[in-house]
């Protein structure tokens, strides 16, 4: 399908990934409308929105509320678009697809940016063939902040460039713009499977309760995603799934490399911990807000997986169990220390 010139952009499910990505398309000029849900729409439409860069690399801006054009009503945003960029969670897929469903042209291209590997097909099945479905990858994180009286702010806190699963003409230069580089990609499942891999981490991150670059100091946690990601390589390997290299490094590096002293680590990992010292992962914002994680999608994923093809993944259940019961108790992070999980022992 091509992407008329001047396409629309509609930002479907506008959260952390929605608004800062949206918002750097139209501070580049794009033509965006944000769906969001009413209370960020409020909090936009009174203050507008604040955007920030990674070490100051984009100049941080303003977007004041008259410039942004932000609906809570699913009709207004989809029925206009050409592009619809999916930014839900996993567990929102399916409802927005519904949505996309009801109230866009059929020949509106639908890109979902969420992590795991399975939204392109759930959106695919809910829109049928005839519709032009794309894969994404956000490779970095957004930290929120929504501070009374302030702009909403989203700040890229780490680094990357997004990636699209080539084919669709038209839309890597669509989306390719200052504070959020965009880049074509052959093996696009491959890549969102490696993504996946290091996603083991979302669920870390949000037991720990500290941010990703305090995370990262302790070897203890270090250790238990090594774990997770090497009973994720061994069933992607049962299964015969190749992950593809992220940023040039394959999976089974990083899984070497996470569990050496910290001195070592240090030294070998310097891009890794050239991050933000805010950053957290997007589960751990879930937990704090009292909502479904996307652990069914992440460590679910590889569990089940790992149980058609016969595959061990203690490491990932134990952590999958403790993300279960912080869901259920409803308190946030339980604020775990990398000893009281792999002690507990729950897979
Ligand atoms: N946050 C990050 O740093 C990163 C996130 N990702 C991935 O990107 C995806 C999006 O994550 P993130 O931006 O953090 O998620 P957020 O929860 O911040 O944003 C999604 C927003 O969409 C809203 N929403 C859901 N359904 C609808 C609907 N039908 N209509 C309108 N609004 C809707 C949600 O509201 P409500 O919560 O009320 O349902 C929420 O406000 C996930 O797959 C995540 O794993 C990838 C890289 C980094
Ligand atoms: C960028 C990263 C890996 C940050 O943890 C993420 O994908 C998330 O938080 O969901």
């Amino acid at each position: 399908m091509m992407i008329p010139s001047n396409p629309r952009i509609a930002i479907a499910g506008a959260g952390s990934v929605g608004c800062y990505i949206g918002g750097r398309l139209k501070a580049a000029g794009r033509n965006v409308v944000f769906l969001s849900r009413p209370a960020l729409k409020d909090a936009i439409k009174a203050r507008g929105l604040a955007l920030a860069d990674l070490n100051g690399g984009e100049k941080d801006l303003v977007l004041p509320p008259e410039n942004l054009d932000v609906t809570d009503d699913p009709v207004t945003a989809l029925s206009t678009a050409d592009v619809i960029l999916v930014t839900v969670k996993s567990g929102a897929t399916a409802a927005i697809a519904e949505a996309i469903a009801a109230h866009a042209k059929p020949e509106t291209v639908v890109v979902s940016l969420q992590n795991g590997v399975d939204n392109v097909d759930v959106l695919r099945h809910r829109l049928g063939p005839e519709r032009t479905v794309v894969a994404g990858m956000v490779p970095f994180n957004i930290v929120q902040t929504r501070d009374p009286g302030a702009p909403v702010s989203f700040r890229r806190a780490t680094s990357g460039k997004v990636m699209i699963a080539e084919g669709c003409p038209r839309l890597q230069a669509l989306l390719d713009v200052p504070g959020a580089p965009a880049r074509e990609q052959k093996d696009m499942l491959g890549l969102q499977w490696t993504k996946l891999l290091l996603n083991l981490n979302n669920a870390l991150n949000a037991l720990a309760g500290v941010p990703l670059a305090q995370e990262f100091s302790d070897r203890g946690w270090r250790r238990l995603l090594a774990a997770q990601i090497k009973e994720g390589l061994a069933t992607l390997k049962a299964a015969g799934i190749r992950p593809a290299r992220f940023e040039g490094i394959h999976p089974r590096i990083v899984a070497g490399v996470l569990p050496l002293p910290d001195g070592l680590f240090r030294l070998l990992a310097r891009g890794m911990l050239a991050i933000d010292p805010r950053a957290r992962s997007s589960m751990w914002d879930d937990l704090e807000a009292g909502k479904p994680t996307e652990v069914d999608f992440i460590q679910g994923k590889v569990m089940s997986l790992a149980e058609e093809t016969g595959t061990a993944t203690p490491v990932t259940a134990n952590v999958f169990l403790h993300i279960k019961d912080a869901e259920a108790a409803g308190r946030g992070s339980p604020r775990l220390s990398p000893l009281q999980i792999s002690e507990s022992d729950r897979g």
